[in-house]
């Protein structure tokens, strides 16, 4: 698309990519999580419905997902608002809002929040996990949901002329249904049409990312501007770790700030730290520092630095210093922050 060739596009319209400064790249700043409850953990059923309130937080740190008022960030645009302007002022210049139809996504919210913030702020186009997927989405030929991802990014969506700037979160599950094997078809013709950054929710098992590559790959899409986000909880072997970065799309870190012990959507999986986070970076850092993204992911109440979260400043403000202190040296930093960010948005 000639008018969006070398743009970034986001809410509020096409901008030089230059002016984007430091990216995270997997955020969401209003949202519905409801489809994905759990409920509390046998003998916490009377714990997860305590008021919402500070000296309650402590159970949400290791239980989000099991109280229904933490998965409703859409009621904390305000705090979300200051959240931003503490961003901008640590240091951060764009936010990629990965909300997607099926958890709430609300076009009219990001533009006036980018308005009120100076945050450039960058939504994405497309379809959530099975789960969420309306009846009419499911009978949806993979040509209609095309053009419907398509005219989200070249109109706008959801009724609005606000365009999305990237296709994604696209998400799936394990495994992976018709219905998202559609979306992911979808997904690769439309960014075969437009030339447009994509970013995927992979399921949660560490086969997930190289059978979605796949589908893309066989439907023509472009792996080297597709994001396979959530690596912190997907693949944890070093050596599946490396054979799937062989295969070139970006690799999304983007739970920076979460530290559980239990991850109760697999409880197979030892959520690592922000430390073992930095480790991985480190690895990475030779061979595969052109592909690194990371983020926080922001998705649940807790989170919120009003509810003694981490923020949209964490890495920012904490993790780059200590990225610093680990042997990532400053220009490596920027490529993380900037320079990545900044070629996987620019339209081709
Ligand atoms: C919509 C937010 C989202 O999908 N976050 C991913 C959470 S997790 O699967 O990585 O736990």
């Amino acid at each position: 698309m000639a008018e969006l060739t070398g743009k970034v596009q986001t809410v509020l319209g096409l901008v030089n990519p230059d002016q984007l400064g430091r990216t995270m790249t997997h955020e969401h700043l209003t949202m519905t999580f409801e489809c994905c409850y759990i409920p509390p953990p046998p003998g916490d059923e009377a714990v997860a419905e305590n008021p919402f309130q500070m000296q309650h937080m402590y159970w949400l740190r290791q239980n989000p997902y099991s109280c229904r008022e933490n998965l409703l960030l859409q009621q904390e645009t305000s705090a979300v608002r200051d959240e931003l302007l503490a961003y901008k002022k640590a240091g951060g210049g764009t936010i990629v809002e990965n909300t997607t139809t099926g958890i709430s996504r609300d076009l009219p919210t990001l533009k006036q929040l980018a308005k009120d913030t100076e945050v450039h702020i960058i939504a994405g186009a497309g379809y959530y996990v099975d789960c969420t997927h309306s009846e009419a989405t499911k009978e949806m030929s993979v040509e209609k949901l095309t053009d419907s991802i398509v005219s989200e990014v070249l109109h706008g969506a959801d009724g609005t002329d606000i365009r999305c700037g990237m296709i994604g979160e696209i998400g799936t599950g394990w495994p992976i249904t018709d219905s998202e094997t559609k979306v992911l078809k979808a997904t690769a013709h439309a960014q075969t049409q437009l030339g447009c950054p994509v970013i995927i929710h992979p399921g949660r098992n560490p086969a997930a990312p190289a059978e979605i590559v796949r589908i893309l790959q066989e439907a023509g899409g472009d792996i080297s501007k597709t994001v396979m986000s959530h690596m912190d909880r997907t693949i944890l072997n070093e050596t599946e770790l490396l054979e799937f970065a062989k295969l070139g799309s970006y690799l999304e870190y983007d739970l920076f700030g979460t530290e559980m012990l239990n991850y109760s959507f697999n409880l197979d999986v030892d959520m690592p730290s922000d430390c073992q986070r930095v480790k991985t970076c480190v690895s990475f850092r030779e061979g595969y520092e052109d592909k690194i993204l990371i983020a926080h992911d922001i998705h649940t109440k807790n989170r919120l630095t009003k509810y003694g979260g981490h923020g949209y400043s964490h890495i920012l403000k904490n993790i780059v210093p200590k990225m610093l202190t680990r042997g990532i040296s400053q220009p490596q930093v920027d490529k993380i922050l900037i320079d990545n960010p900044k070629r996987w948005l620019t339209f081709k």
